[in-house]
């Protein structure tokens, strides 16, 4: 919608004929977005080839578990230098790859950068002002894509730690998932808040132990997702942790939901990613505990809380760990 509004053409694809063709009749994605009216510059199609042969710049928002699967199908359509930019805020379970690594794996002849920030959908429909981050190495794509986006109510920053800005987008999916659960059952708002924080600093020292820096965290990609995704009820990965913590099954809450939320793989993979490193993240292990284990939540808190005594602040001199 924003490209659009910004004069664009823009090709939106869509697997389903149907709904591309009720997209360009009624201006509307009555599933995703009812009653939100699309611009007239989008135009829906269910053909790769229409929607990328042309295309100068493509953003990529397939779900991470398909994101392979369409790029392996979209190949032969993609010109060389594409300017290619990932939306998906997910990991990809075999061989533990963010988005931009598939990119460079499956379309090495285009320029890769990502997107994450405090976006939710349905808020940037309504035009709500906020603001995102585009992430690359490559100084020239973060322009051209700060001046196609940027709008009286969207703001683009840009940062060169593509791997620091991907991880904080899939990480923080975690998070939202506990504070749905926190808040079903209950908890205050200081709580809330000790949640966020603890979250902000195990999602640091993991995307480090990595390789990213961890000054992204403090920017709009790691602490600004992390809160709008935490106290939002329109995130989806809020929403099925609400859902788990009234008592409802994995497989009810997923279906109840009926949409994507990465969080509940992306828990699995970074457990288990934690544990093969040695680093310290004991809500994203009590979260796998929880879920994957049927563990009871109150014994999960109550070993949260008496675990042994932490530093406030890492990543300064003179504290570590
Ligand atoms: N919805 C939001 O507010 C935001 C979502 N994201 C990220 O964008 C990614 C996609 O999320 P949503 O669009 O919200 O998910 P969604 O579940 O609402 O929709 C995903 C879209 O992908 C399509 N899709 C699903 N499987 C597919 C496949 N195998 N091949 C082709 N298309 C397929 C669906 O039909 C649908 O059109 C996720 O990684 C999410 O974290 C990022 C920022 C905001
Ligand atoms: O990433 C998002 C907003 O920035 C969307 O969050 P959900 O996927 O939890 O809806």
């Amino acid at each position: 919608s924003i490209l659009a509004a910004n004069g664009h053409g823009v090709n939106l694809w869509v697997r389903d004929p149907e709904t591309a063709a009720a997209i360009n009749l009624d201006r509307e994605n009555s599933r995703y977005l009812p009653g939100k009216e699309l611009p007239e510059g989008v135009n829906a199609t269910d053909s790769l080839e229409e929607a990328l042969a042309e295309a100068s710049m493509v953003f990529v928002a397939i779900p991470s578990k398909a994101f392979a699967e369409v790029l392996e199908q979209a190949r032969q359509w993609v010109p060389d230098g594409t300017l290619v930019i990932s939306c998906t805020k997910g990991i990809y379970a075999d061989g533990f790859l963010l988005m931009s690594e598939l990119l460079h794996q499956y379309w090495p002849h285009t320029r890769i950068g990502v997107l994450s920030g405090p976006n939710l959908a349905k808020e940037i429909v309504e035009q709500k002002f906020t603001g995102t981050v585009v992430a690359s190495a490559d100084d020239e794509l973060c322009q051209t894509v700060q001046e196609a986006l940027s709008c009286d109510y969207f703001r683009v920053y840009d940062n060169p730690d593509i791997y620091g800005v991907e991880l904080g987008g899939a990480l923080k999916n975690i998070y939202a998932v506990a504070s749905g659960m926190a808040a079903a059952i209950g908890v205050g708002e200081n709580s809330r808040s000790f949640l966020i924080t603890r979250a902000l600093a195990e999602m640091s020292r993991f995307a480090v132990e990595l390789g990213a820096n961890p000054m992204t965290f403090l920017g709009l990609s790691g602490v600004g997702d992390l809160i709008a995704t935490c106290t939002s009820n329109l995130s989806r990965n809020y929403q099925v942790g609400f859902q788990l913590g009234q008592g409802k099954s994995l497989e009810e809450a997923v279906e109840a939901l009926g949409q994507t939320a990465e969080g509940i793989n992306t828990i699995k993979l970074v457990a288990d990613k934690a544990a093969e490193l040695d680093v310290y993240m004991p809500l994203a292990t009590a979260l796998y505990q929880v879920v994957y284990h049927q563990q009871p939540l109150e014994i999960v808190i109550q070993q949260l809380m008496s675990g042994e005594y932490k530093h406030d602040v890492e990543f300064q001199s003179g504290s570590n760990g």
